[in-house]
């Protein structure tokens, strides 16, 4: 069934356990998300950027709309990294049922403002709001502390953010990166802050750049033609951890479009004569199923729909 994202997420944090946010772009990527929530009974959340709607539209939109309404758990529409006020309230009126409002690059009172712009004409039609604190950035070994601290999410801050925008879930920057580089071996996450952030507010937090990188689809990704450097994601344990700590929300995109990626050219690498696309995408969608359900075991969220 179609839900909030606050119908997800607020179990979620109670219950101490996360809740994957996938990225979609097309129906087989959506199909992976869904069928495998429902086989694992977890709730989901599915997302899409901004990109992805200039890409798929309404068109797109209504693809999730109408598997999510008919899926036997729950299932949010979500916009992520909604860059202005007009964009999250286009995507409310596509039929997105949580919407992000990032303006973390912003100053914290012009974050606030335009934060709590969103939160006030979201929840006057029932939908709940996401937005972001802290610079979002890899932390490399090397960067003297002070530093971390201009990046990291500040506890305090936090606590007079949530406050001053009602907002409903808080991403917060505790390490990760978007990307396939998320740092050399296993990138740095600052466990101690999620749990003082967790202490200080109630609702949940959300990590955005909690792809894992898994080896083993770096190396079909390699060995199918793909060329990748020296690509690191973030640690299973990492995630389970950080769950207990309030991240209830934790946003994967580059998994499955590798795992995508993997699928379509293990197919075409090996059968140089196939061109009937349910045989090139068909695969691809197991293989990114498979990425769908192991993360959902590292979370928590199996069997809590
Ligand atoms: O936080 C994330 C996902 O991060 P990751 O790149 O680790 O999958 N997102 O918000 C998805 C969009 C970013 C482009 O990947
Ligand atoms: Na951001
Ligand atoms: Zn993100």
């Amino acid at each position: 069934m179609l839900v909030t994202g606050n119908d997800i997420l607020v179990p979620a944090r109670a219950g101490k356990y996360g809740v994957g946010a996938f990225n979609t772009n097309n129906m087989e990527i959506t199909q992976a998300i869904i069928h495998t929530a429902e086989k694992l009974r977890s709730p989901v959340i599915v997302q899409m950027s901004e990109g992805a709607i200039k890409y798929g539209g309404q068109d797109l939109a209504n693809i999730v709309i109408d598997i999510a309404t008919r899926a036997t758990v729950p299932v949010a529409l979500h916009l992520d990294h909604g860059s202005s006020y007009e964009n999250a309230l286009k995507a409310i009126k596509m039929g997105f049922t949580s919407v992000m409002i990032d303006a973390s690059h912003h100053s914290f009172e012009e974050n606030v403002r335009e934060t709590r712009r969103v939160v006030e004409a979201a929840h006057a039609m029932g939908i709940s709001v996401e937005s972001e604190l802290g610079r979002l950035g890899g932390i490399e070994e090397h960067v003297v502390v002070d530093e971390k601290d201009a990046f990291l999410t500040d506890p305090g801050e936090a606590v007079q953010f949530v406050e001053e925008t009602g907002t409903d879930y808080l991403a917060i920057a505790i390490g990760t990166s978007h990307g396939a580089y998320k740092g050399k071996g296993r990138p740095y996450i600052d466990q101690a802050r999620i749990e003082r952030i967790g202490e200080l507010v109630s609702i949940p937090l959300v990590a955005h750049g909690s792809s894992g990188v898994p080896a083993e689809i770096v190396g079909r990704f390699r060995d199918s033609g793909g060329e990748i450097g020296d690509a690191a994601g973030i640690a299973d344990e990492d995630l389970r951890l950080a769950c207990q700590h309030g991240i209830a929300k934790v946003n994967v995109d580059t998994d499955l479009r590798l795992a995508m990626t993997v699928g379509v050219r293990e197919v075409l690498t090996k059968n140089p004569k196939e061109f009937d696309p349910r045989k090139v995408f068909g695969p691809a969608r197991e293989v990114m199923a498979g990425i769908v359900e192991h993360k959902m075991g590292v979370l928590g969220s199996v069997g809590k729909a």
